[in-house]
This record gives C-alpha cells, sequence and structure tokens, in this order.
C-alpha cells in the first residue's frame, strides 16, 4: 500500500503540502488565490532544504511547512524542539543556515505604492518595473519566459523571486489573476535544473516536483504553464494526472515521457499509488501526511503586494448585487445578459451556479432562448470539460455556465462579467469567482443576484466596493418568452436541479437550519422552474440529507 492518505481537506479543495524523498518541493494548489513557495537552495548536489508557505488573500488559514516530513527522526526532533531540529537538519545537508538567517515570521511589506498606481504597479498596472532578464534565473527559463511573452514581473513574481532564489522561506499574498502560477513554477523549476543530471537522466527519474490541484481544469493549466517555462528545459518533463481520462493512457505516457514534475488532482493521484506498478516509488519519499500535522515553521517571509487597507478585490472590477424573488431570476438573468452582449460585441461572461445540476438547469433555460451557451461541471464527461475549457479559454462572444469547477485559479483571459446566482458558499468563494474576471489589470464587472433570503451574505462582504442595482423592470413579452423556455426544459433537469439545490441549501448553515422554511423555499425553486408540484425525491436521498419526514417533500 502506497505511502500516501490524501488528507480530507484536500479532497474537499483544501490544501496539502508534501516533501519528496530528493527533497524537493510538493506543491498543493488548492487555494489558487494562496501563494505556496518551497524554498530550495540553489546548489549542486544534496537536496535542498525546503520550505513552505501559502497565503488565502483575506485570512492566513494556516502556514504549511513540511520540511521534514520524510524523516521521521527528523520528525520526531522538530517536534520536541521547534527550530532546533531545523538548523541542524539544513546544517548536515550542507546549507549554512544560521539562527540569523531564519526570520521569524517576518512581514516583508513589499512596497505595493511603489509604482504609483492603485495596485502598486507602474501607471497602476499589476506589473512591476522589474524585468525578467534583471533578475538570476537560468537562460534556459529566461528564454522560455521571453517566449510566453513575459518581459516584466508582476509584482508578486518581484517580490518573492529574489528571496526564494536565496533559499528563504515566503509567505505571500496576492490578488487574483496577478501570476501567481508562475511565481511559485519558476523558481521550483530553477532548483530542479540544478540538480546533478544523474538524477535527472534516469528513464524513470523521481517524482521531484508534485503540483496538487483542486480541480482538472486548473491542473491542465497548471501543467500548461509548466511546460511554457520548460520550453528548452529538455531534460525535464512534466506529466498531468487527473480524473475522468483512462489511466492506462496516463500510465503509458509517464513511461514514454518521463517527468519530474507532475500536476494531478487528489483522486487520481490516489489511483495511481495504488495500481500503477513503480510509482509510488517514484513518490517514495511522499509520507502519510495530514496537513494539520504539518506546521510552518517560524522562519518564513512575508510579502504582501496587497497595499494595507486596499481591498482584496480589483477595484477595476465593478462589483454589483441584485435583490429578487426567485421567480424572477431567469427573466434578470436573460435580461443582463441580452442588454451586456448589445453593448461589448467581445463579452465573454462566467454565470456561476450553485450546484453542477443546477448549472445544468441553467444552461438548458438559457440555450432555449438562444444565447450562445457553453456548460461546464462535474457531471460532465472530462474530454467535454476540457473542450469547453479550451473553447472558453480561446474565443469571445460566449457564455458559459459553470459550477465552482471554474470558480477558482482558471485563468480565463478577458472575461468581461462574472455573474453569481444564489449565495455563494462563502466570502472567500465570492471573491475567488469574481476573480475570473478583471485578470492582469483588465477591467471587469461582477453581478450577485440573491432572492431576498440569502440577503445575510451581504453583511460578509460589506467591506468590499459592492453597490446595490435595482430590480430590472423585464417587459411580459421577455417574460413570456423565458417562460416558454422554461417550460421546454426537460423534467428529468428539473428534478435533478430541484434535489441538488435542497441538498445545497440543506447544508447552508443559514438556510439549512429550519427546515420547514427550506422546504418552503425549495418549493419556490420549483415554482420558478414552472412546476406546480415540486418533484418527488428518492427516500433515501433524504435520509442521506436528514429530511426524511420533513412535511412537505414528497419522496419515491
Ligand atoms: N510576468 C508576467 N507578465 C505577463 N503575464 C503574466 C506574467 N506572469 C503571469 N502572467 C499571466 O497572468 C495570468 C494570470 O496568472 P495566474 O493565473 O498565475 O494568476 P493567479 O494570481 O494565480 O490567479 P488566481 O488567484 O485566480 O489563481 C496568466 O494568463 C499568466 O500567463
Amino acid at each position: 500500500m502506497p505511502q500516501l492518505s490524501l488528507p480530507s481537506p484536500v479532497m474537499a479543495g483544501g490544501d496539502l503540502l508534501l516533501r519528496t524523498h530528493l527533497g524537493l518541493p510538493v506543491l498543493a494548489r488548492a487555494l489558487p488565490c494562496c501563494l505556496r513557495l518551497r524554498v530550495p537552495a540553489r546548489r549542486r548536489g544534496g537536496a535542498p532544504p525546503l520550505t513552505a508557505a501559502k497565503v488565502d488573500i483575506a485570512d492566513v488559514v494556516g502556514l504549511v511547512r513540511s520540511s521534514d516530513a520524510a524523516d521521521p527522526k527528523r520528525r520526531r526532533s522538530r517536534d520536541g524542539e521547534e527550530g532546533l531540529a531545523f538548523r541542524k537538519v539544513a546544517t548536515s545537508r550542507g546549507r549554512d543556515v544560521h539562527e540569523e538567517d531564519v526570520v521569524g515570521g517576518e512581514a516583508l511589506e513589499f512596497d505595493a505604492a511603489k509604482g504609483g498606481g492603485e495596485a502598486g504597479g507602474v501607471d497602476g498596472s499589476y506589473l512591476s518595473e522589474t524585468r525578467f532578464d534583471q533578475c538570476a534565473i537560468s537562460p534556459l527559463s529566461l528564454k522560455a519566459v521571453n517566449d510566453a511573452g513575459y518581459e516584466r514581473m508582476t509584482q508578486v513574481q518581484e517580490a518573492t523571486l529574489p528571496i526564494i532564489l536565496q533559499g528563504k522561506d515566503v509567505l505571500a499574498k496576492a490578488k487574483t489573476g496577478t501570476g501567481k502560477t508562475v511565481a511559485f513554477l519558476l523558481p521550483a523549476i530553477e532548483a530542479l535544473s540544478t540538480l546533478p543530471n544523474s538524477r535527472r537522466n534516469q528513464l524513470r527519474p523521481s517524482i521531484n516536483l508534485l503540483v496538487m490541484c483542486p480541480t482538472r481544469e486548473l491542473a491542465n493549466q497548471v501543467a500548461v504553464e509548466a511546460k511554457k517555462l520548460l520550453k528548452y528545459h529538455h531534460s525535464l518533463g512534466v506529466q498531468v494526472v487527473i480524473g475522468g481520462t483512462r489511466l492506462t493512457q496516463e500510465q503509458r505516457s509517464m513511461q514514454a515521457n518521463p517527468c519530474q514534475i507532475l500536476v494531478a488532482t487528489p483522486g487520481r493521484l490516489k489511483d495511481h499509488l495504488e495500481n500503477t506498478p513503480g510509482f509510488s516509488t517514484r513518490l517514495k519519499g511522499v509520507k502519510v501526511r495530514q496537513i494539520s500535522h504539518i506546521a510552518m515553521k517560524k522562519d518564513y517571509k512575508f510579502i504582501n503586494t496587497v497595499k494595507d487597507g486596499d481591498e482584496e478585490t480589483h477595484s477595476q472590477v465593478s462589483q454589483m448585487f441584485m435583490v429578487a424573488p426567485l421567480d424572477l431570476h431567469f427573466s434578470i438573468l436573460y435580461d443582463v445578459l441580452k442588454k451586456h452582449v448589445a453593448e461589448d460585441a467581445d463579452y465573454k461572461v462566467i454565470i456561476f451556479c450553485t450546484t453542477a445540476m443546477v448549472t445544468k438547469l441553467v444552461a438548458e433555460v438559457l440555450s432555449q432562448l438562444k444565447l450562445n451557451i457553453r456548460e461546464i461541471h462535474s457531471r460532465k464527461s472530462q474530454s467535454a470539460r476540457t473542450k469547453v475549457s479550451d473553447e472558453f479559454r480561446k474565443s469571445r462572444g460566449l457564455i458559459l455556465v459553470s459550477s465552482d469547477v471554474s470558480a477558482r485559479g482558471v485563468d480565463y483571459p478577458d472575461v468581461t462579467l462574472v455573474i453569481q446566482v444564489g449565495v455563494p458558499a462563502d466570502r472567500q468563494q465570492y471573491i475567488h469567482r469574481l476573480g475570473r474576471t478583471g485578470r492582469k489589470g483588465k477591467e471587469g464587472q461582477g453581478l450577485l443576484l440573491l432572492a431576498p433570503w440569502e440577503k445575510y451574505f451581504l453583511s460578509s462582504i460589506k467591506d468590499l466596493s459592492i453597490s446595490e442595482v435595482a430590480v430590472h423592470s423585464v417587459d411580459a413579452t421577455t417574460q413570456t418568452k423565458v417562460k416558454d423556455a422554461v417550460r421546454k426544459v426537460e423534467m428529468r433537469s428539473k428534478e435533478s436541479a430541484y434535489q441538488a439545490w435542497l441538498g445545497y441549501y440543506n447544508s447552508n448553515k443559514t438556510i439549512g437550519r429550519e427546515k420547514s422554511r427550506l422546504v418552503k423555499l425549495a418549493e419556490e425553486f420549483s415554482q420558478s422552474m414552472g412546476l406546480a408540484v415540486p418533484p418527488a425525491i428518492p427516500k433515501q436521498i433524504l435520509r442521506k440529507m436528514g429530511l426524511n419526514n420533513v412535511p412537505g417533500l414528497r419522496s419515491t
């Protein structure tokens, strides 16, 4: 049995940070607003010391350090003598580490005002003034960075890279869409490229860098970015392993194309550990670790690229909310989209819905209304997801109806509008979803569409510049057209959406508390789908939701 258990926080989209046997980085990119950097020293021979950091844009939710995870002896001493063991380890590996070297959680406030703009970059952009050719990266990486079209570093890259290359721990904070992926991949690749050839030129080299991603789309995206940076590093390779594709195909691909960097989603990683011969050996240093047991040591540097008092969201993204009864939501959605499409020929919209099945329903209604709709969620086949994701990345004039699979980290350029229908899971999810627009300093718009009983959520985002817009008065012709479209959607889609809707709000701490009210609200939702009587739900599912015997629910 392979020695890796994937902790539930990761399965749920949380963070995981592990280390490999050879001491190179394992990165978890589960919360894309976070930047986690493990800082290997640039030197030949021997395993670099490990460091790790992550930060959530709003609050630091536990810092992760896994420096000595692979060695139980070291871990014991670390647990007992925090700090001392680390110095011993580092010294024993030949790294010249002294107590003065380590900065106990020192906050290095990056001079966000340096560039003079709101976001701290030149002309208010997300970019810094520093060019990549001004920093100490290898010529191969530099060439690749230039080919990718990156000339100047983003603020977070400028602020972190020199420190990481010195072998320091870094904890960095930066807004959405400001280049955190390159910020963690580039130093990791630099570290890999300094490993002695004997380590790298094996037929099946160790996997030295494992990047864990919560969604398949994000994993693909990280692999694409890694490939760009590896363009001239011919002895280094990256592979992606994600669920929903054929395991055997990935096994063959990993055999044919040895890789030192693996980008994975947790479930599929586990699959390979259990079913791919030799795979666990390649990851042999990765232990059974629970994130809660890994503590970030105090010797990290905190780099904050967000100015004090600045909002967590981008000021160039205008944020609005609208509160309207559920039965108007489809009409309002249609009306908003029609106007947006008419105003901007290059429109590119993402509509976030609460669950996969509600996403499907909304996509079907809007497709009936002849809008240019694509749909993405976990119930779609992976090939369909990849196709839609690739298309949406490249195109304009499209509306993507999505569940939260697109909420975090996914980089679709030039999204003009993000609409969130229904209450998001929490404040962070609201910010992540909104962060799909306004990337790389561009402008964007966000609209949160709530039912009156979802207004409570606004208190959690009241510090953001979000303003209310009045409910559109939708003309009678449009309303009839929308009703007609809703009517045409298959009953099965409505049944599934109803069930999913009930499940989502049932698990919402505020709305799900009072079951009789929840059932009434669910009935409102079913009426908004044009149903006179709410669909029946299998008994077994009601039991799972803890809703069996709740009056007002019909069971089969
Ligand atoms: N130095 C650079 N110059 C120009 N573009 C860059 C640079 N670095 C990264 N980018 C591009 O910026 C975009 C956003 O980067 P990325 O997705 O890494 O942002 P992020 O901060 O991780 O976002 P999120 O918080 O949503 O995960 C990508 O298209 C990436 O290719």
